[in-house]
């Protein structure tokens, strides 16, 4: 990728990574009630000893069930948190030591949360920005001529936020996040809520910022279509650990899933007699779902069905995403009851 040959010089870093974190860790303490007056002190491991390295120009996913972590890991990046352990460098800068400097080189989106004045209208919000990170004028408008017309928002900018769709504040929000020419973009959950064409339009915006400008992006997202559809690599976080590095395709291995085969057949029978660990999931009518482990070729069960049962049609489905993880957290959650 042309952005890792670019992050040695700039990053700021000797090992070359644009984003570092080595062994971090965040513990909160957090007093729990147990009775009448009586409170107990807990400790709470948000982060557990978590390293890896983006380089520039990279577009990561960063992915999790709720309570996982990634909230506070971005929190960390940005020099909100301070790690109770661990070393974190972001552009070379330890963020909660630098930040201010820091807040110069990224950009941060909160899905939930907007950075937008609630009363002003959206160019008020633009031009205190402007202010705030000292923008050079000349710079300062461009990007925001540039990013407003591929936001769309030009119709919007003497609109109260208030009074903005979820859709249109989002896109508000990035704008915001990237007037001052950021190297980096955080968004958290940035799709979150919004419909198809506001999703469809985020995407494609941060695909082209992504390849354009070679803006490095580290996403926090529910919805694994931001993932599938913008991210090569993504990172699984578990209870404060990371629990897969890798490509998006590596994942079906790691969840050990497996592939659907969908059989119909000339009329409604029992439940095909499949050779293990092959077995029917479901039955409806003349037609049967037949799961078998993604990593066999399906050729063998196709001849053996074809060979014994009378068939009309069938076809093969690939491990949806969303089953993988679901059962890589089974797996977790099933290691730690027992
Ligand atoms: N300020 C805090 N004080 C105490 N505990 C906290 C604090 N912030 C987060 N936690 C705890 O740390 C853990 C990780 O939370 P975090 O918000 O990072 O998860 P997340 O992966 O972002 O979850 P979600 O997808 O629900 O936003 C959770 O158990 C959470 O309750």
């Amino acid at each position: 990728m042309s952005g890792s040959e670019s992050g040695s010089s700039r990053a700021g870093g000797p090992e070359g990574g644009f984003i570092e974190l080595d062994g971090v860790e965040k513990v909160f303490e957090v007093r729990k009630k147990t009775g009448f007056m009586k409170r107990e002190r807990r400790r709470v491991r948000a982060v557990d000893s978590i390293s890896f390295r983006v380089e520039r120009g990279e577009m990561v996913g960063y992915i999790g069930p709720n309570g996982a972590g990634k909230s506070t890991t971005i929190k960390m990046l940005t020099g909100i948190l301070t790690p109770s352990a661990g070393r974190l460098r972001v552009a070379g800068i330890d963020p909660s030591r630098e930040r201010t400097r820091l807040a110069h080189r990224i950009g941060v989106v909160f899905g939930q949360r907007t950075t937008l004045w609630w009363d002003l209208p959206l160019l008020d919000s633009y031009r205190l920005m402007h202010r705030m990170y000292r923008i050079p004028d000349a710079r300062y408008r461009e990007n925001l001529d540039r990013l407003v017309e591929l936001l769309d928002l030009g119709d919007l900018l003497d609109v109260p936020v208030r009074q903005l769709s979820l859709g249109q504040r989002m896109r508000g929000d990035i704008v915001a996040a990237l007037l001052h020419d950021p190297e980096v973009l955080y968004l958290d959950e940035p799709t979150i809520g919004l419909d198809v064409i506001s999703k469809s339009k985020v995407r494609e915006f941060l695909r082209e910022l992504n390849t354009e400008r070679g803006t490095t992006v580290l996403l926090t997202t529910h919805d694994l279509q931001d993932i599938e559809q913008l991210c090569r690599r993504v990172m699984v976080i578990d209870h404060g650990r990371l629990m897969y590095d890798g490509a998006l395709a590596g994942l079906h291995e790691v969840g050990e899933s497996e592939r659907t085969l969908v059989v119909d057949l000339e009329r409604e029978l029992p439940p095909i007699d499949a050779p293990a660990p092959a077995r029917v999931v479901r039955v409806e009518g003349p037609r049967q779902w037949l799961a078998f482990p993604a990593g066999e070729s399906a050729a063998p069960l196709v001849a053996r069905i074809a060979a014994e049962y009378p068939l009309v049609d069938l076809s093969v489905r690939e491990p949806d995403i969303e089953a993988v993880i679901a059962t890589m957290y089974g797996e977790q959650a099933e290691r730690a009851i027992s």
